[in-house]
């Protein structure tokens, strides 16, 4: 039985999530949606799992939609038994200013019937840490990161309390901080100032953190909270109930191809450099809104003829190619096509690079839970995707994760 549920706003998001769970102790399983027709995947999914992660595409979605969702899975995550929650958004923090990070949160902590929740989007390992509020990637605080370019959550402020103030009913009122010379004095000093941040009125208490041992320590504090929200980085202090259990399996033969969606940097100089040792092809909106099939099934035609090389499929690889954010919806498609024409014609292995480009593939795959394999970078790692059909491995990347060389690396080491 289940006893974490987690609520997770994009599919990468999600696996980032399982796999720091899974070396936390957690048998975990990653379910997509829990609406109704998924429901016979996602409890026979949930079965033997002691944390279960509902991965949603809900990010970008309009507020009332992505509260909808997030509550229905809410809903499922305690009729399978879950009795802590989390809610799981981006280490970078995307959201658009209207939402969905501070209306979910809020939605989830009433529902849960709670007075207080953190908020903990850092992820020391990939650079991501919060110092007084503000949010840092690498060196850069968030507004001047290239996040300040994603095509869908352009992140223009590095300030957490001002990104959520608007978010939530009581702004200001309705968030603190516990800046990081408290938490640097320990479990008990974290706890009293979450306590009297409660006191103050406060639901929403921003954490400070710029090393793993902050966010154990934040996990201590708030052993006795019922709901934590953050990046996947915070459940790592979590203990679950046994030790590290990963699927082990080798990565089928055939054409090694990459689905890359991504906009992110880190997946741009991924695409350069697999496209200096292998092969590909740059999908474009102009060309797909032109003939749609014609872009597609050439894709799939040349990499289903790629030798070992990884092929990839690609819509940017420099930030010059994302020309207008309005073509995310037909580049999305275009990918989970292909994804679905590859795995008709025998492919059993993909990469898919994004968090909502992976979404889109795994729905159109038809994909109703997940279950880990190996982790090959920080908050990426194979997975076994299962469907109404055969398995299929798959590794869905998030946007800024994973070293330069991974799309090569990768198959060698799910091998
Ligand atoms: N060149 C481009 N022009 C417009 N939109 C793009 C381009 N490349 C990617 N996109 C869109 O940007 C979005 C990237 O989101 P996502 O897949 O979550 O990647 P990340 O994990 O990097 O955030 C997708 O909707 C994708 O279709
Ligand atoms: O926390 C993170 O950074 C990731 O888990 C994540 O959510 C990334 O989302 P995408 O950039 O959309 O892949």
């Amino acid at each position: 039985m289940a006893t974490l549920g987690a609520i997770a706003d994009d599919l990468t998001g999600a696996t980032d999530l399982a796999i720091t769970l899974t070396s936390a102790g957690f048998r975990t399983t990653v379910v997509l949606g829990a609406d109704a027709d998924g429901e016979r995947h996602t409890l026979d999914a949930a079965n033997g799992a002691d944390a279960v992660v509902v991965a949603l595409k809900s990010r970008t979605m309009p507020v009332d939609e992505a509260v909808a969702v997030s509550l229905d899975a809410l809903a499922w995550l305690r009729r399978a038994g879950c009795e802590r929650f989390y809610v799981k958004y981006c280490s970078t923090f995307d959201s658009t200013p209207e939402g969905n990070i501070g209306p979910v949160s809020e939605a989830v902590l009433e529902a849960l019937d709670e007075e207080v929740t953190v908020i903990a989007p850092a992820f020391p390992a990939n650079g991501r840490t919060v110092y007084r509020g503000h949010l840092f990637v690498g060196d850069e605080p968030l507004d001047e990161s290239p996040m300040r370019h994603h095509p869908l959550t352009p992140m223009t402020d590095s300030n957490l309390l001002r990104l959520l103030e608007p978010q939530v009913s009581r702004g200001a009122d309705d968030t603190a901080l516990v800046p990081w010379p408290v938490v640097s004095q320990g479990a008990d000093a974290v706890r009293d100032a979450i306590g009297a941040a409660r006191e103050a009125g406060a639901r929403f208490v921003v954490v400070d953190a710029l090393r793993d041992a902050d966010l154990r320590t934040l996990a201590a504090a708030t052993d006795d909270l019922r709901l934590l929200t953050g990046g996947s980085a915070l459940a790592q202090g979590l203990c679950g109930p046994r030790s590290d259990e990963r699927s082990e399996f080798t990565l089928p033969g055939g054409p090694r191809v990459v689905l890359s969606g991504s906009a992110s940097r880190a997946t741009q100089g991924q695409v350069r450099h697999a496209l200096s040792s292998g092969s590909g092809l740059r999908i474009r909106a102009a060309a797909l809104r032109e003939d749609f099939e014609a872009v597609v099934s050439s894709a799939v035609t040349e990499a289903r003829a790629s030798e070992a090389a990884p092929f990839v499929v690609y819509a940017t690889a420099s930030p010059e190619d994302v020309v207008d954010t309005a073509d995310a919806p037909v580049i999305e498609r275009a990918l989970a096509e292909i994804a679905e024409r590859l795995v008709a014609a025998g492919t059993r292995a993909l990469l898919v690079a994004g968090g909502e480009t992976s979404g889109a593939v795994v729905r159109r795959l038809g994909v109703g839970s997940l279950t880990l394999g190996p982790e090959v970078d920080p908050g990426v790692a194979w997975m076994l995707g299962h469907r109404d059909g055969e398995d299929i491995h798959l590794m869905l990347k998030s946007g800024n994760f994973g070293a330069e060389d991974l799309f090569v690396r990768a198959w060698e080491e799910g091998a």
